[in-house]
């Protein structure tokens, strides 16, 4: 995926994915038994995120489990892209270190995900060509891409549009096209960035069913929105950021029946807390 972000200043200590990862790792403290109990899970310690003087991520701690789906809430502002790209190693933080399970993020992580964009980022060729685009590049055979491709289109609704140029989708399909294109290489972890946030109900719904069933296939969700109504249906757990920290991290029952955070609970009943 092409990453549309100016590049932030150079970080001032290298990530574990850096060349002195070693000696990072060596520093690395050690997972809970908790954590260490689950492989994948991802776990983020002292990560800060600094441009222009300004300290935009500042997250002390915060370990997300392997499975499931983790809502990522905030006002406008708060650090969840930002965020997002960090795990998904699109920005190397200035402090701190990301790992899913034991593997720092590196190369090594992101070749297992996907993110999928608010506005869906597809090539002008037709809607299997996108599909079909991804899984070459991964080396796979011609037969294999065929059936892959037409999979995909199949989950998310699309198998009648295979050869219509992708630009002459609807807003929605174009999003499902996004999807189908993301999951084609079968992550292990699907990043969403708002990727529902200016479709239609019925494409909002159908877009929310295939995050339910890719997750309880397996692949770790981490989706960020600011849909409470969105949030409520498919959240196993919430992690709410205010002013690029980690405001709270709770399951999600007990996150939207009380919120511990001032800033969280200012969000839910529709408050600004600036
Ligand atoms: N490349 C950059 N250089 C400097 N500042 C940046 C950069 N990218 C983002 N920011 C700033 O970092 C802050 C957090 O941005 P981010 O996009 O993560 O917010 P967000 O929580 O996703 O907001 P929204 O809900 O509006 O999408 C914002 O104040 C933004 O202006």
């Amino acid at each position: 995926m092409p990453e549309r972000l100016r590049p932030l200043s150079p970080p001032a200590v290298p990530h574990a994915a850096q060349p002195k990862a070693k000696q990072a790792a060596a520093d690395r403290p050690e997972p809970s038994p908790r954590d260490r109990a689950r492989p994948g899970a991802l776990r983020v310690e002292g990560l800060v995120l600094e441009a222009q003087g300004q300290r935009l991520v500042d997250i002390e701690h915060l370990a997300l489990p392997a499975g499931g789906v983790t809502m990522v809430m905030g006002l406008n502002g708060a650090g969840k892209s930002l965020f997002l790209r960090l795990i998904h190693g699109l920005i190397t933080p200035s402090h701190g270190w990301i790992s899913w399970g034991e593997v720092p993020c590196g190369p090594a992580t992101s070749a297992t995900q996907a993110l999928v964009f608010q506005k869906p980022v597809l090539l002008r060729r037709s809607a299997a060509a996108n599909v079909d685009f991804v899984l070459r590049a991964r080396g796979l055979d011609r037969a294999t891409r065929r059936d892959r491709t037409a999979e995909m289109l199949a989950r998310v609704g699309l198998e009648g549009r295979a050869r219509q140029p992708a630009r002459l989708l609807s807003g929605g399909e174009q999003q499902r096209l996004a999807l189908a294109r993301a999951l084609a290489i079968r992550p292990q972890v699907l990043l969403l960035d708002e990727a529902t946030a200016s479709l239609d109900p019925a494409s909002v719904l159908a877009i929310e069913r295939i995050v339910t069933d890719t997750a309880r296939a397996g692949t770790k969700v981490i989706f960020i929105t600011h849909d409470i109504g969105q949030a409520r249906r498919l959240a196993d757990d919430v992690a709410f950021l205010h002013r690029g920290r980690l405001a709270e991290h709770r399951p999600a029952d007990r996150f939207f029946v009380g919120p511990q955070s001032e800033s969280a609970l200012a969000y839910l009943e529709g408050r600004i807390l600036l």
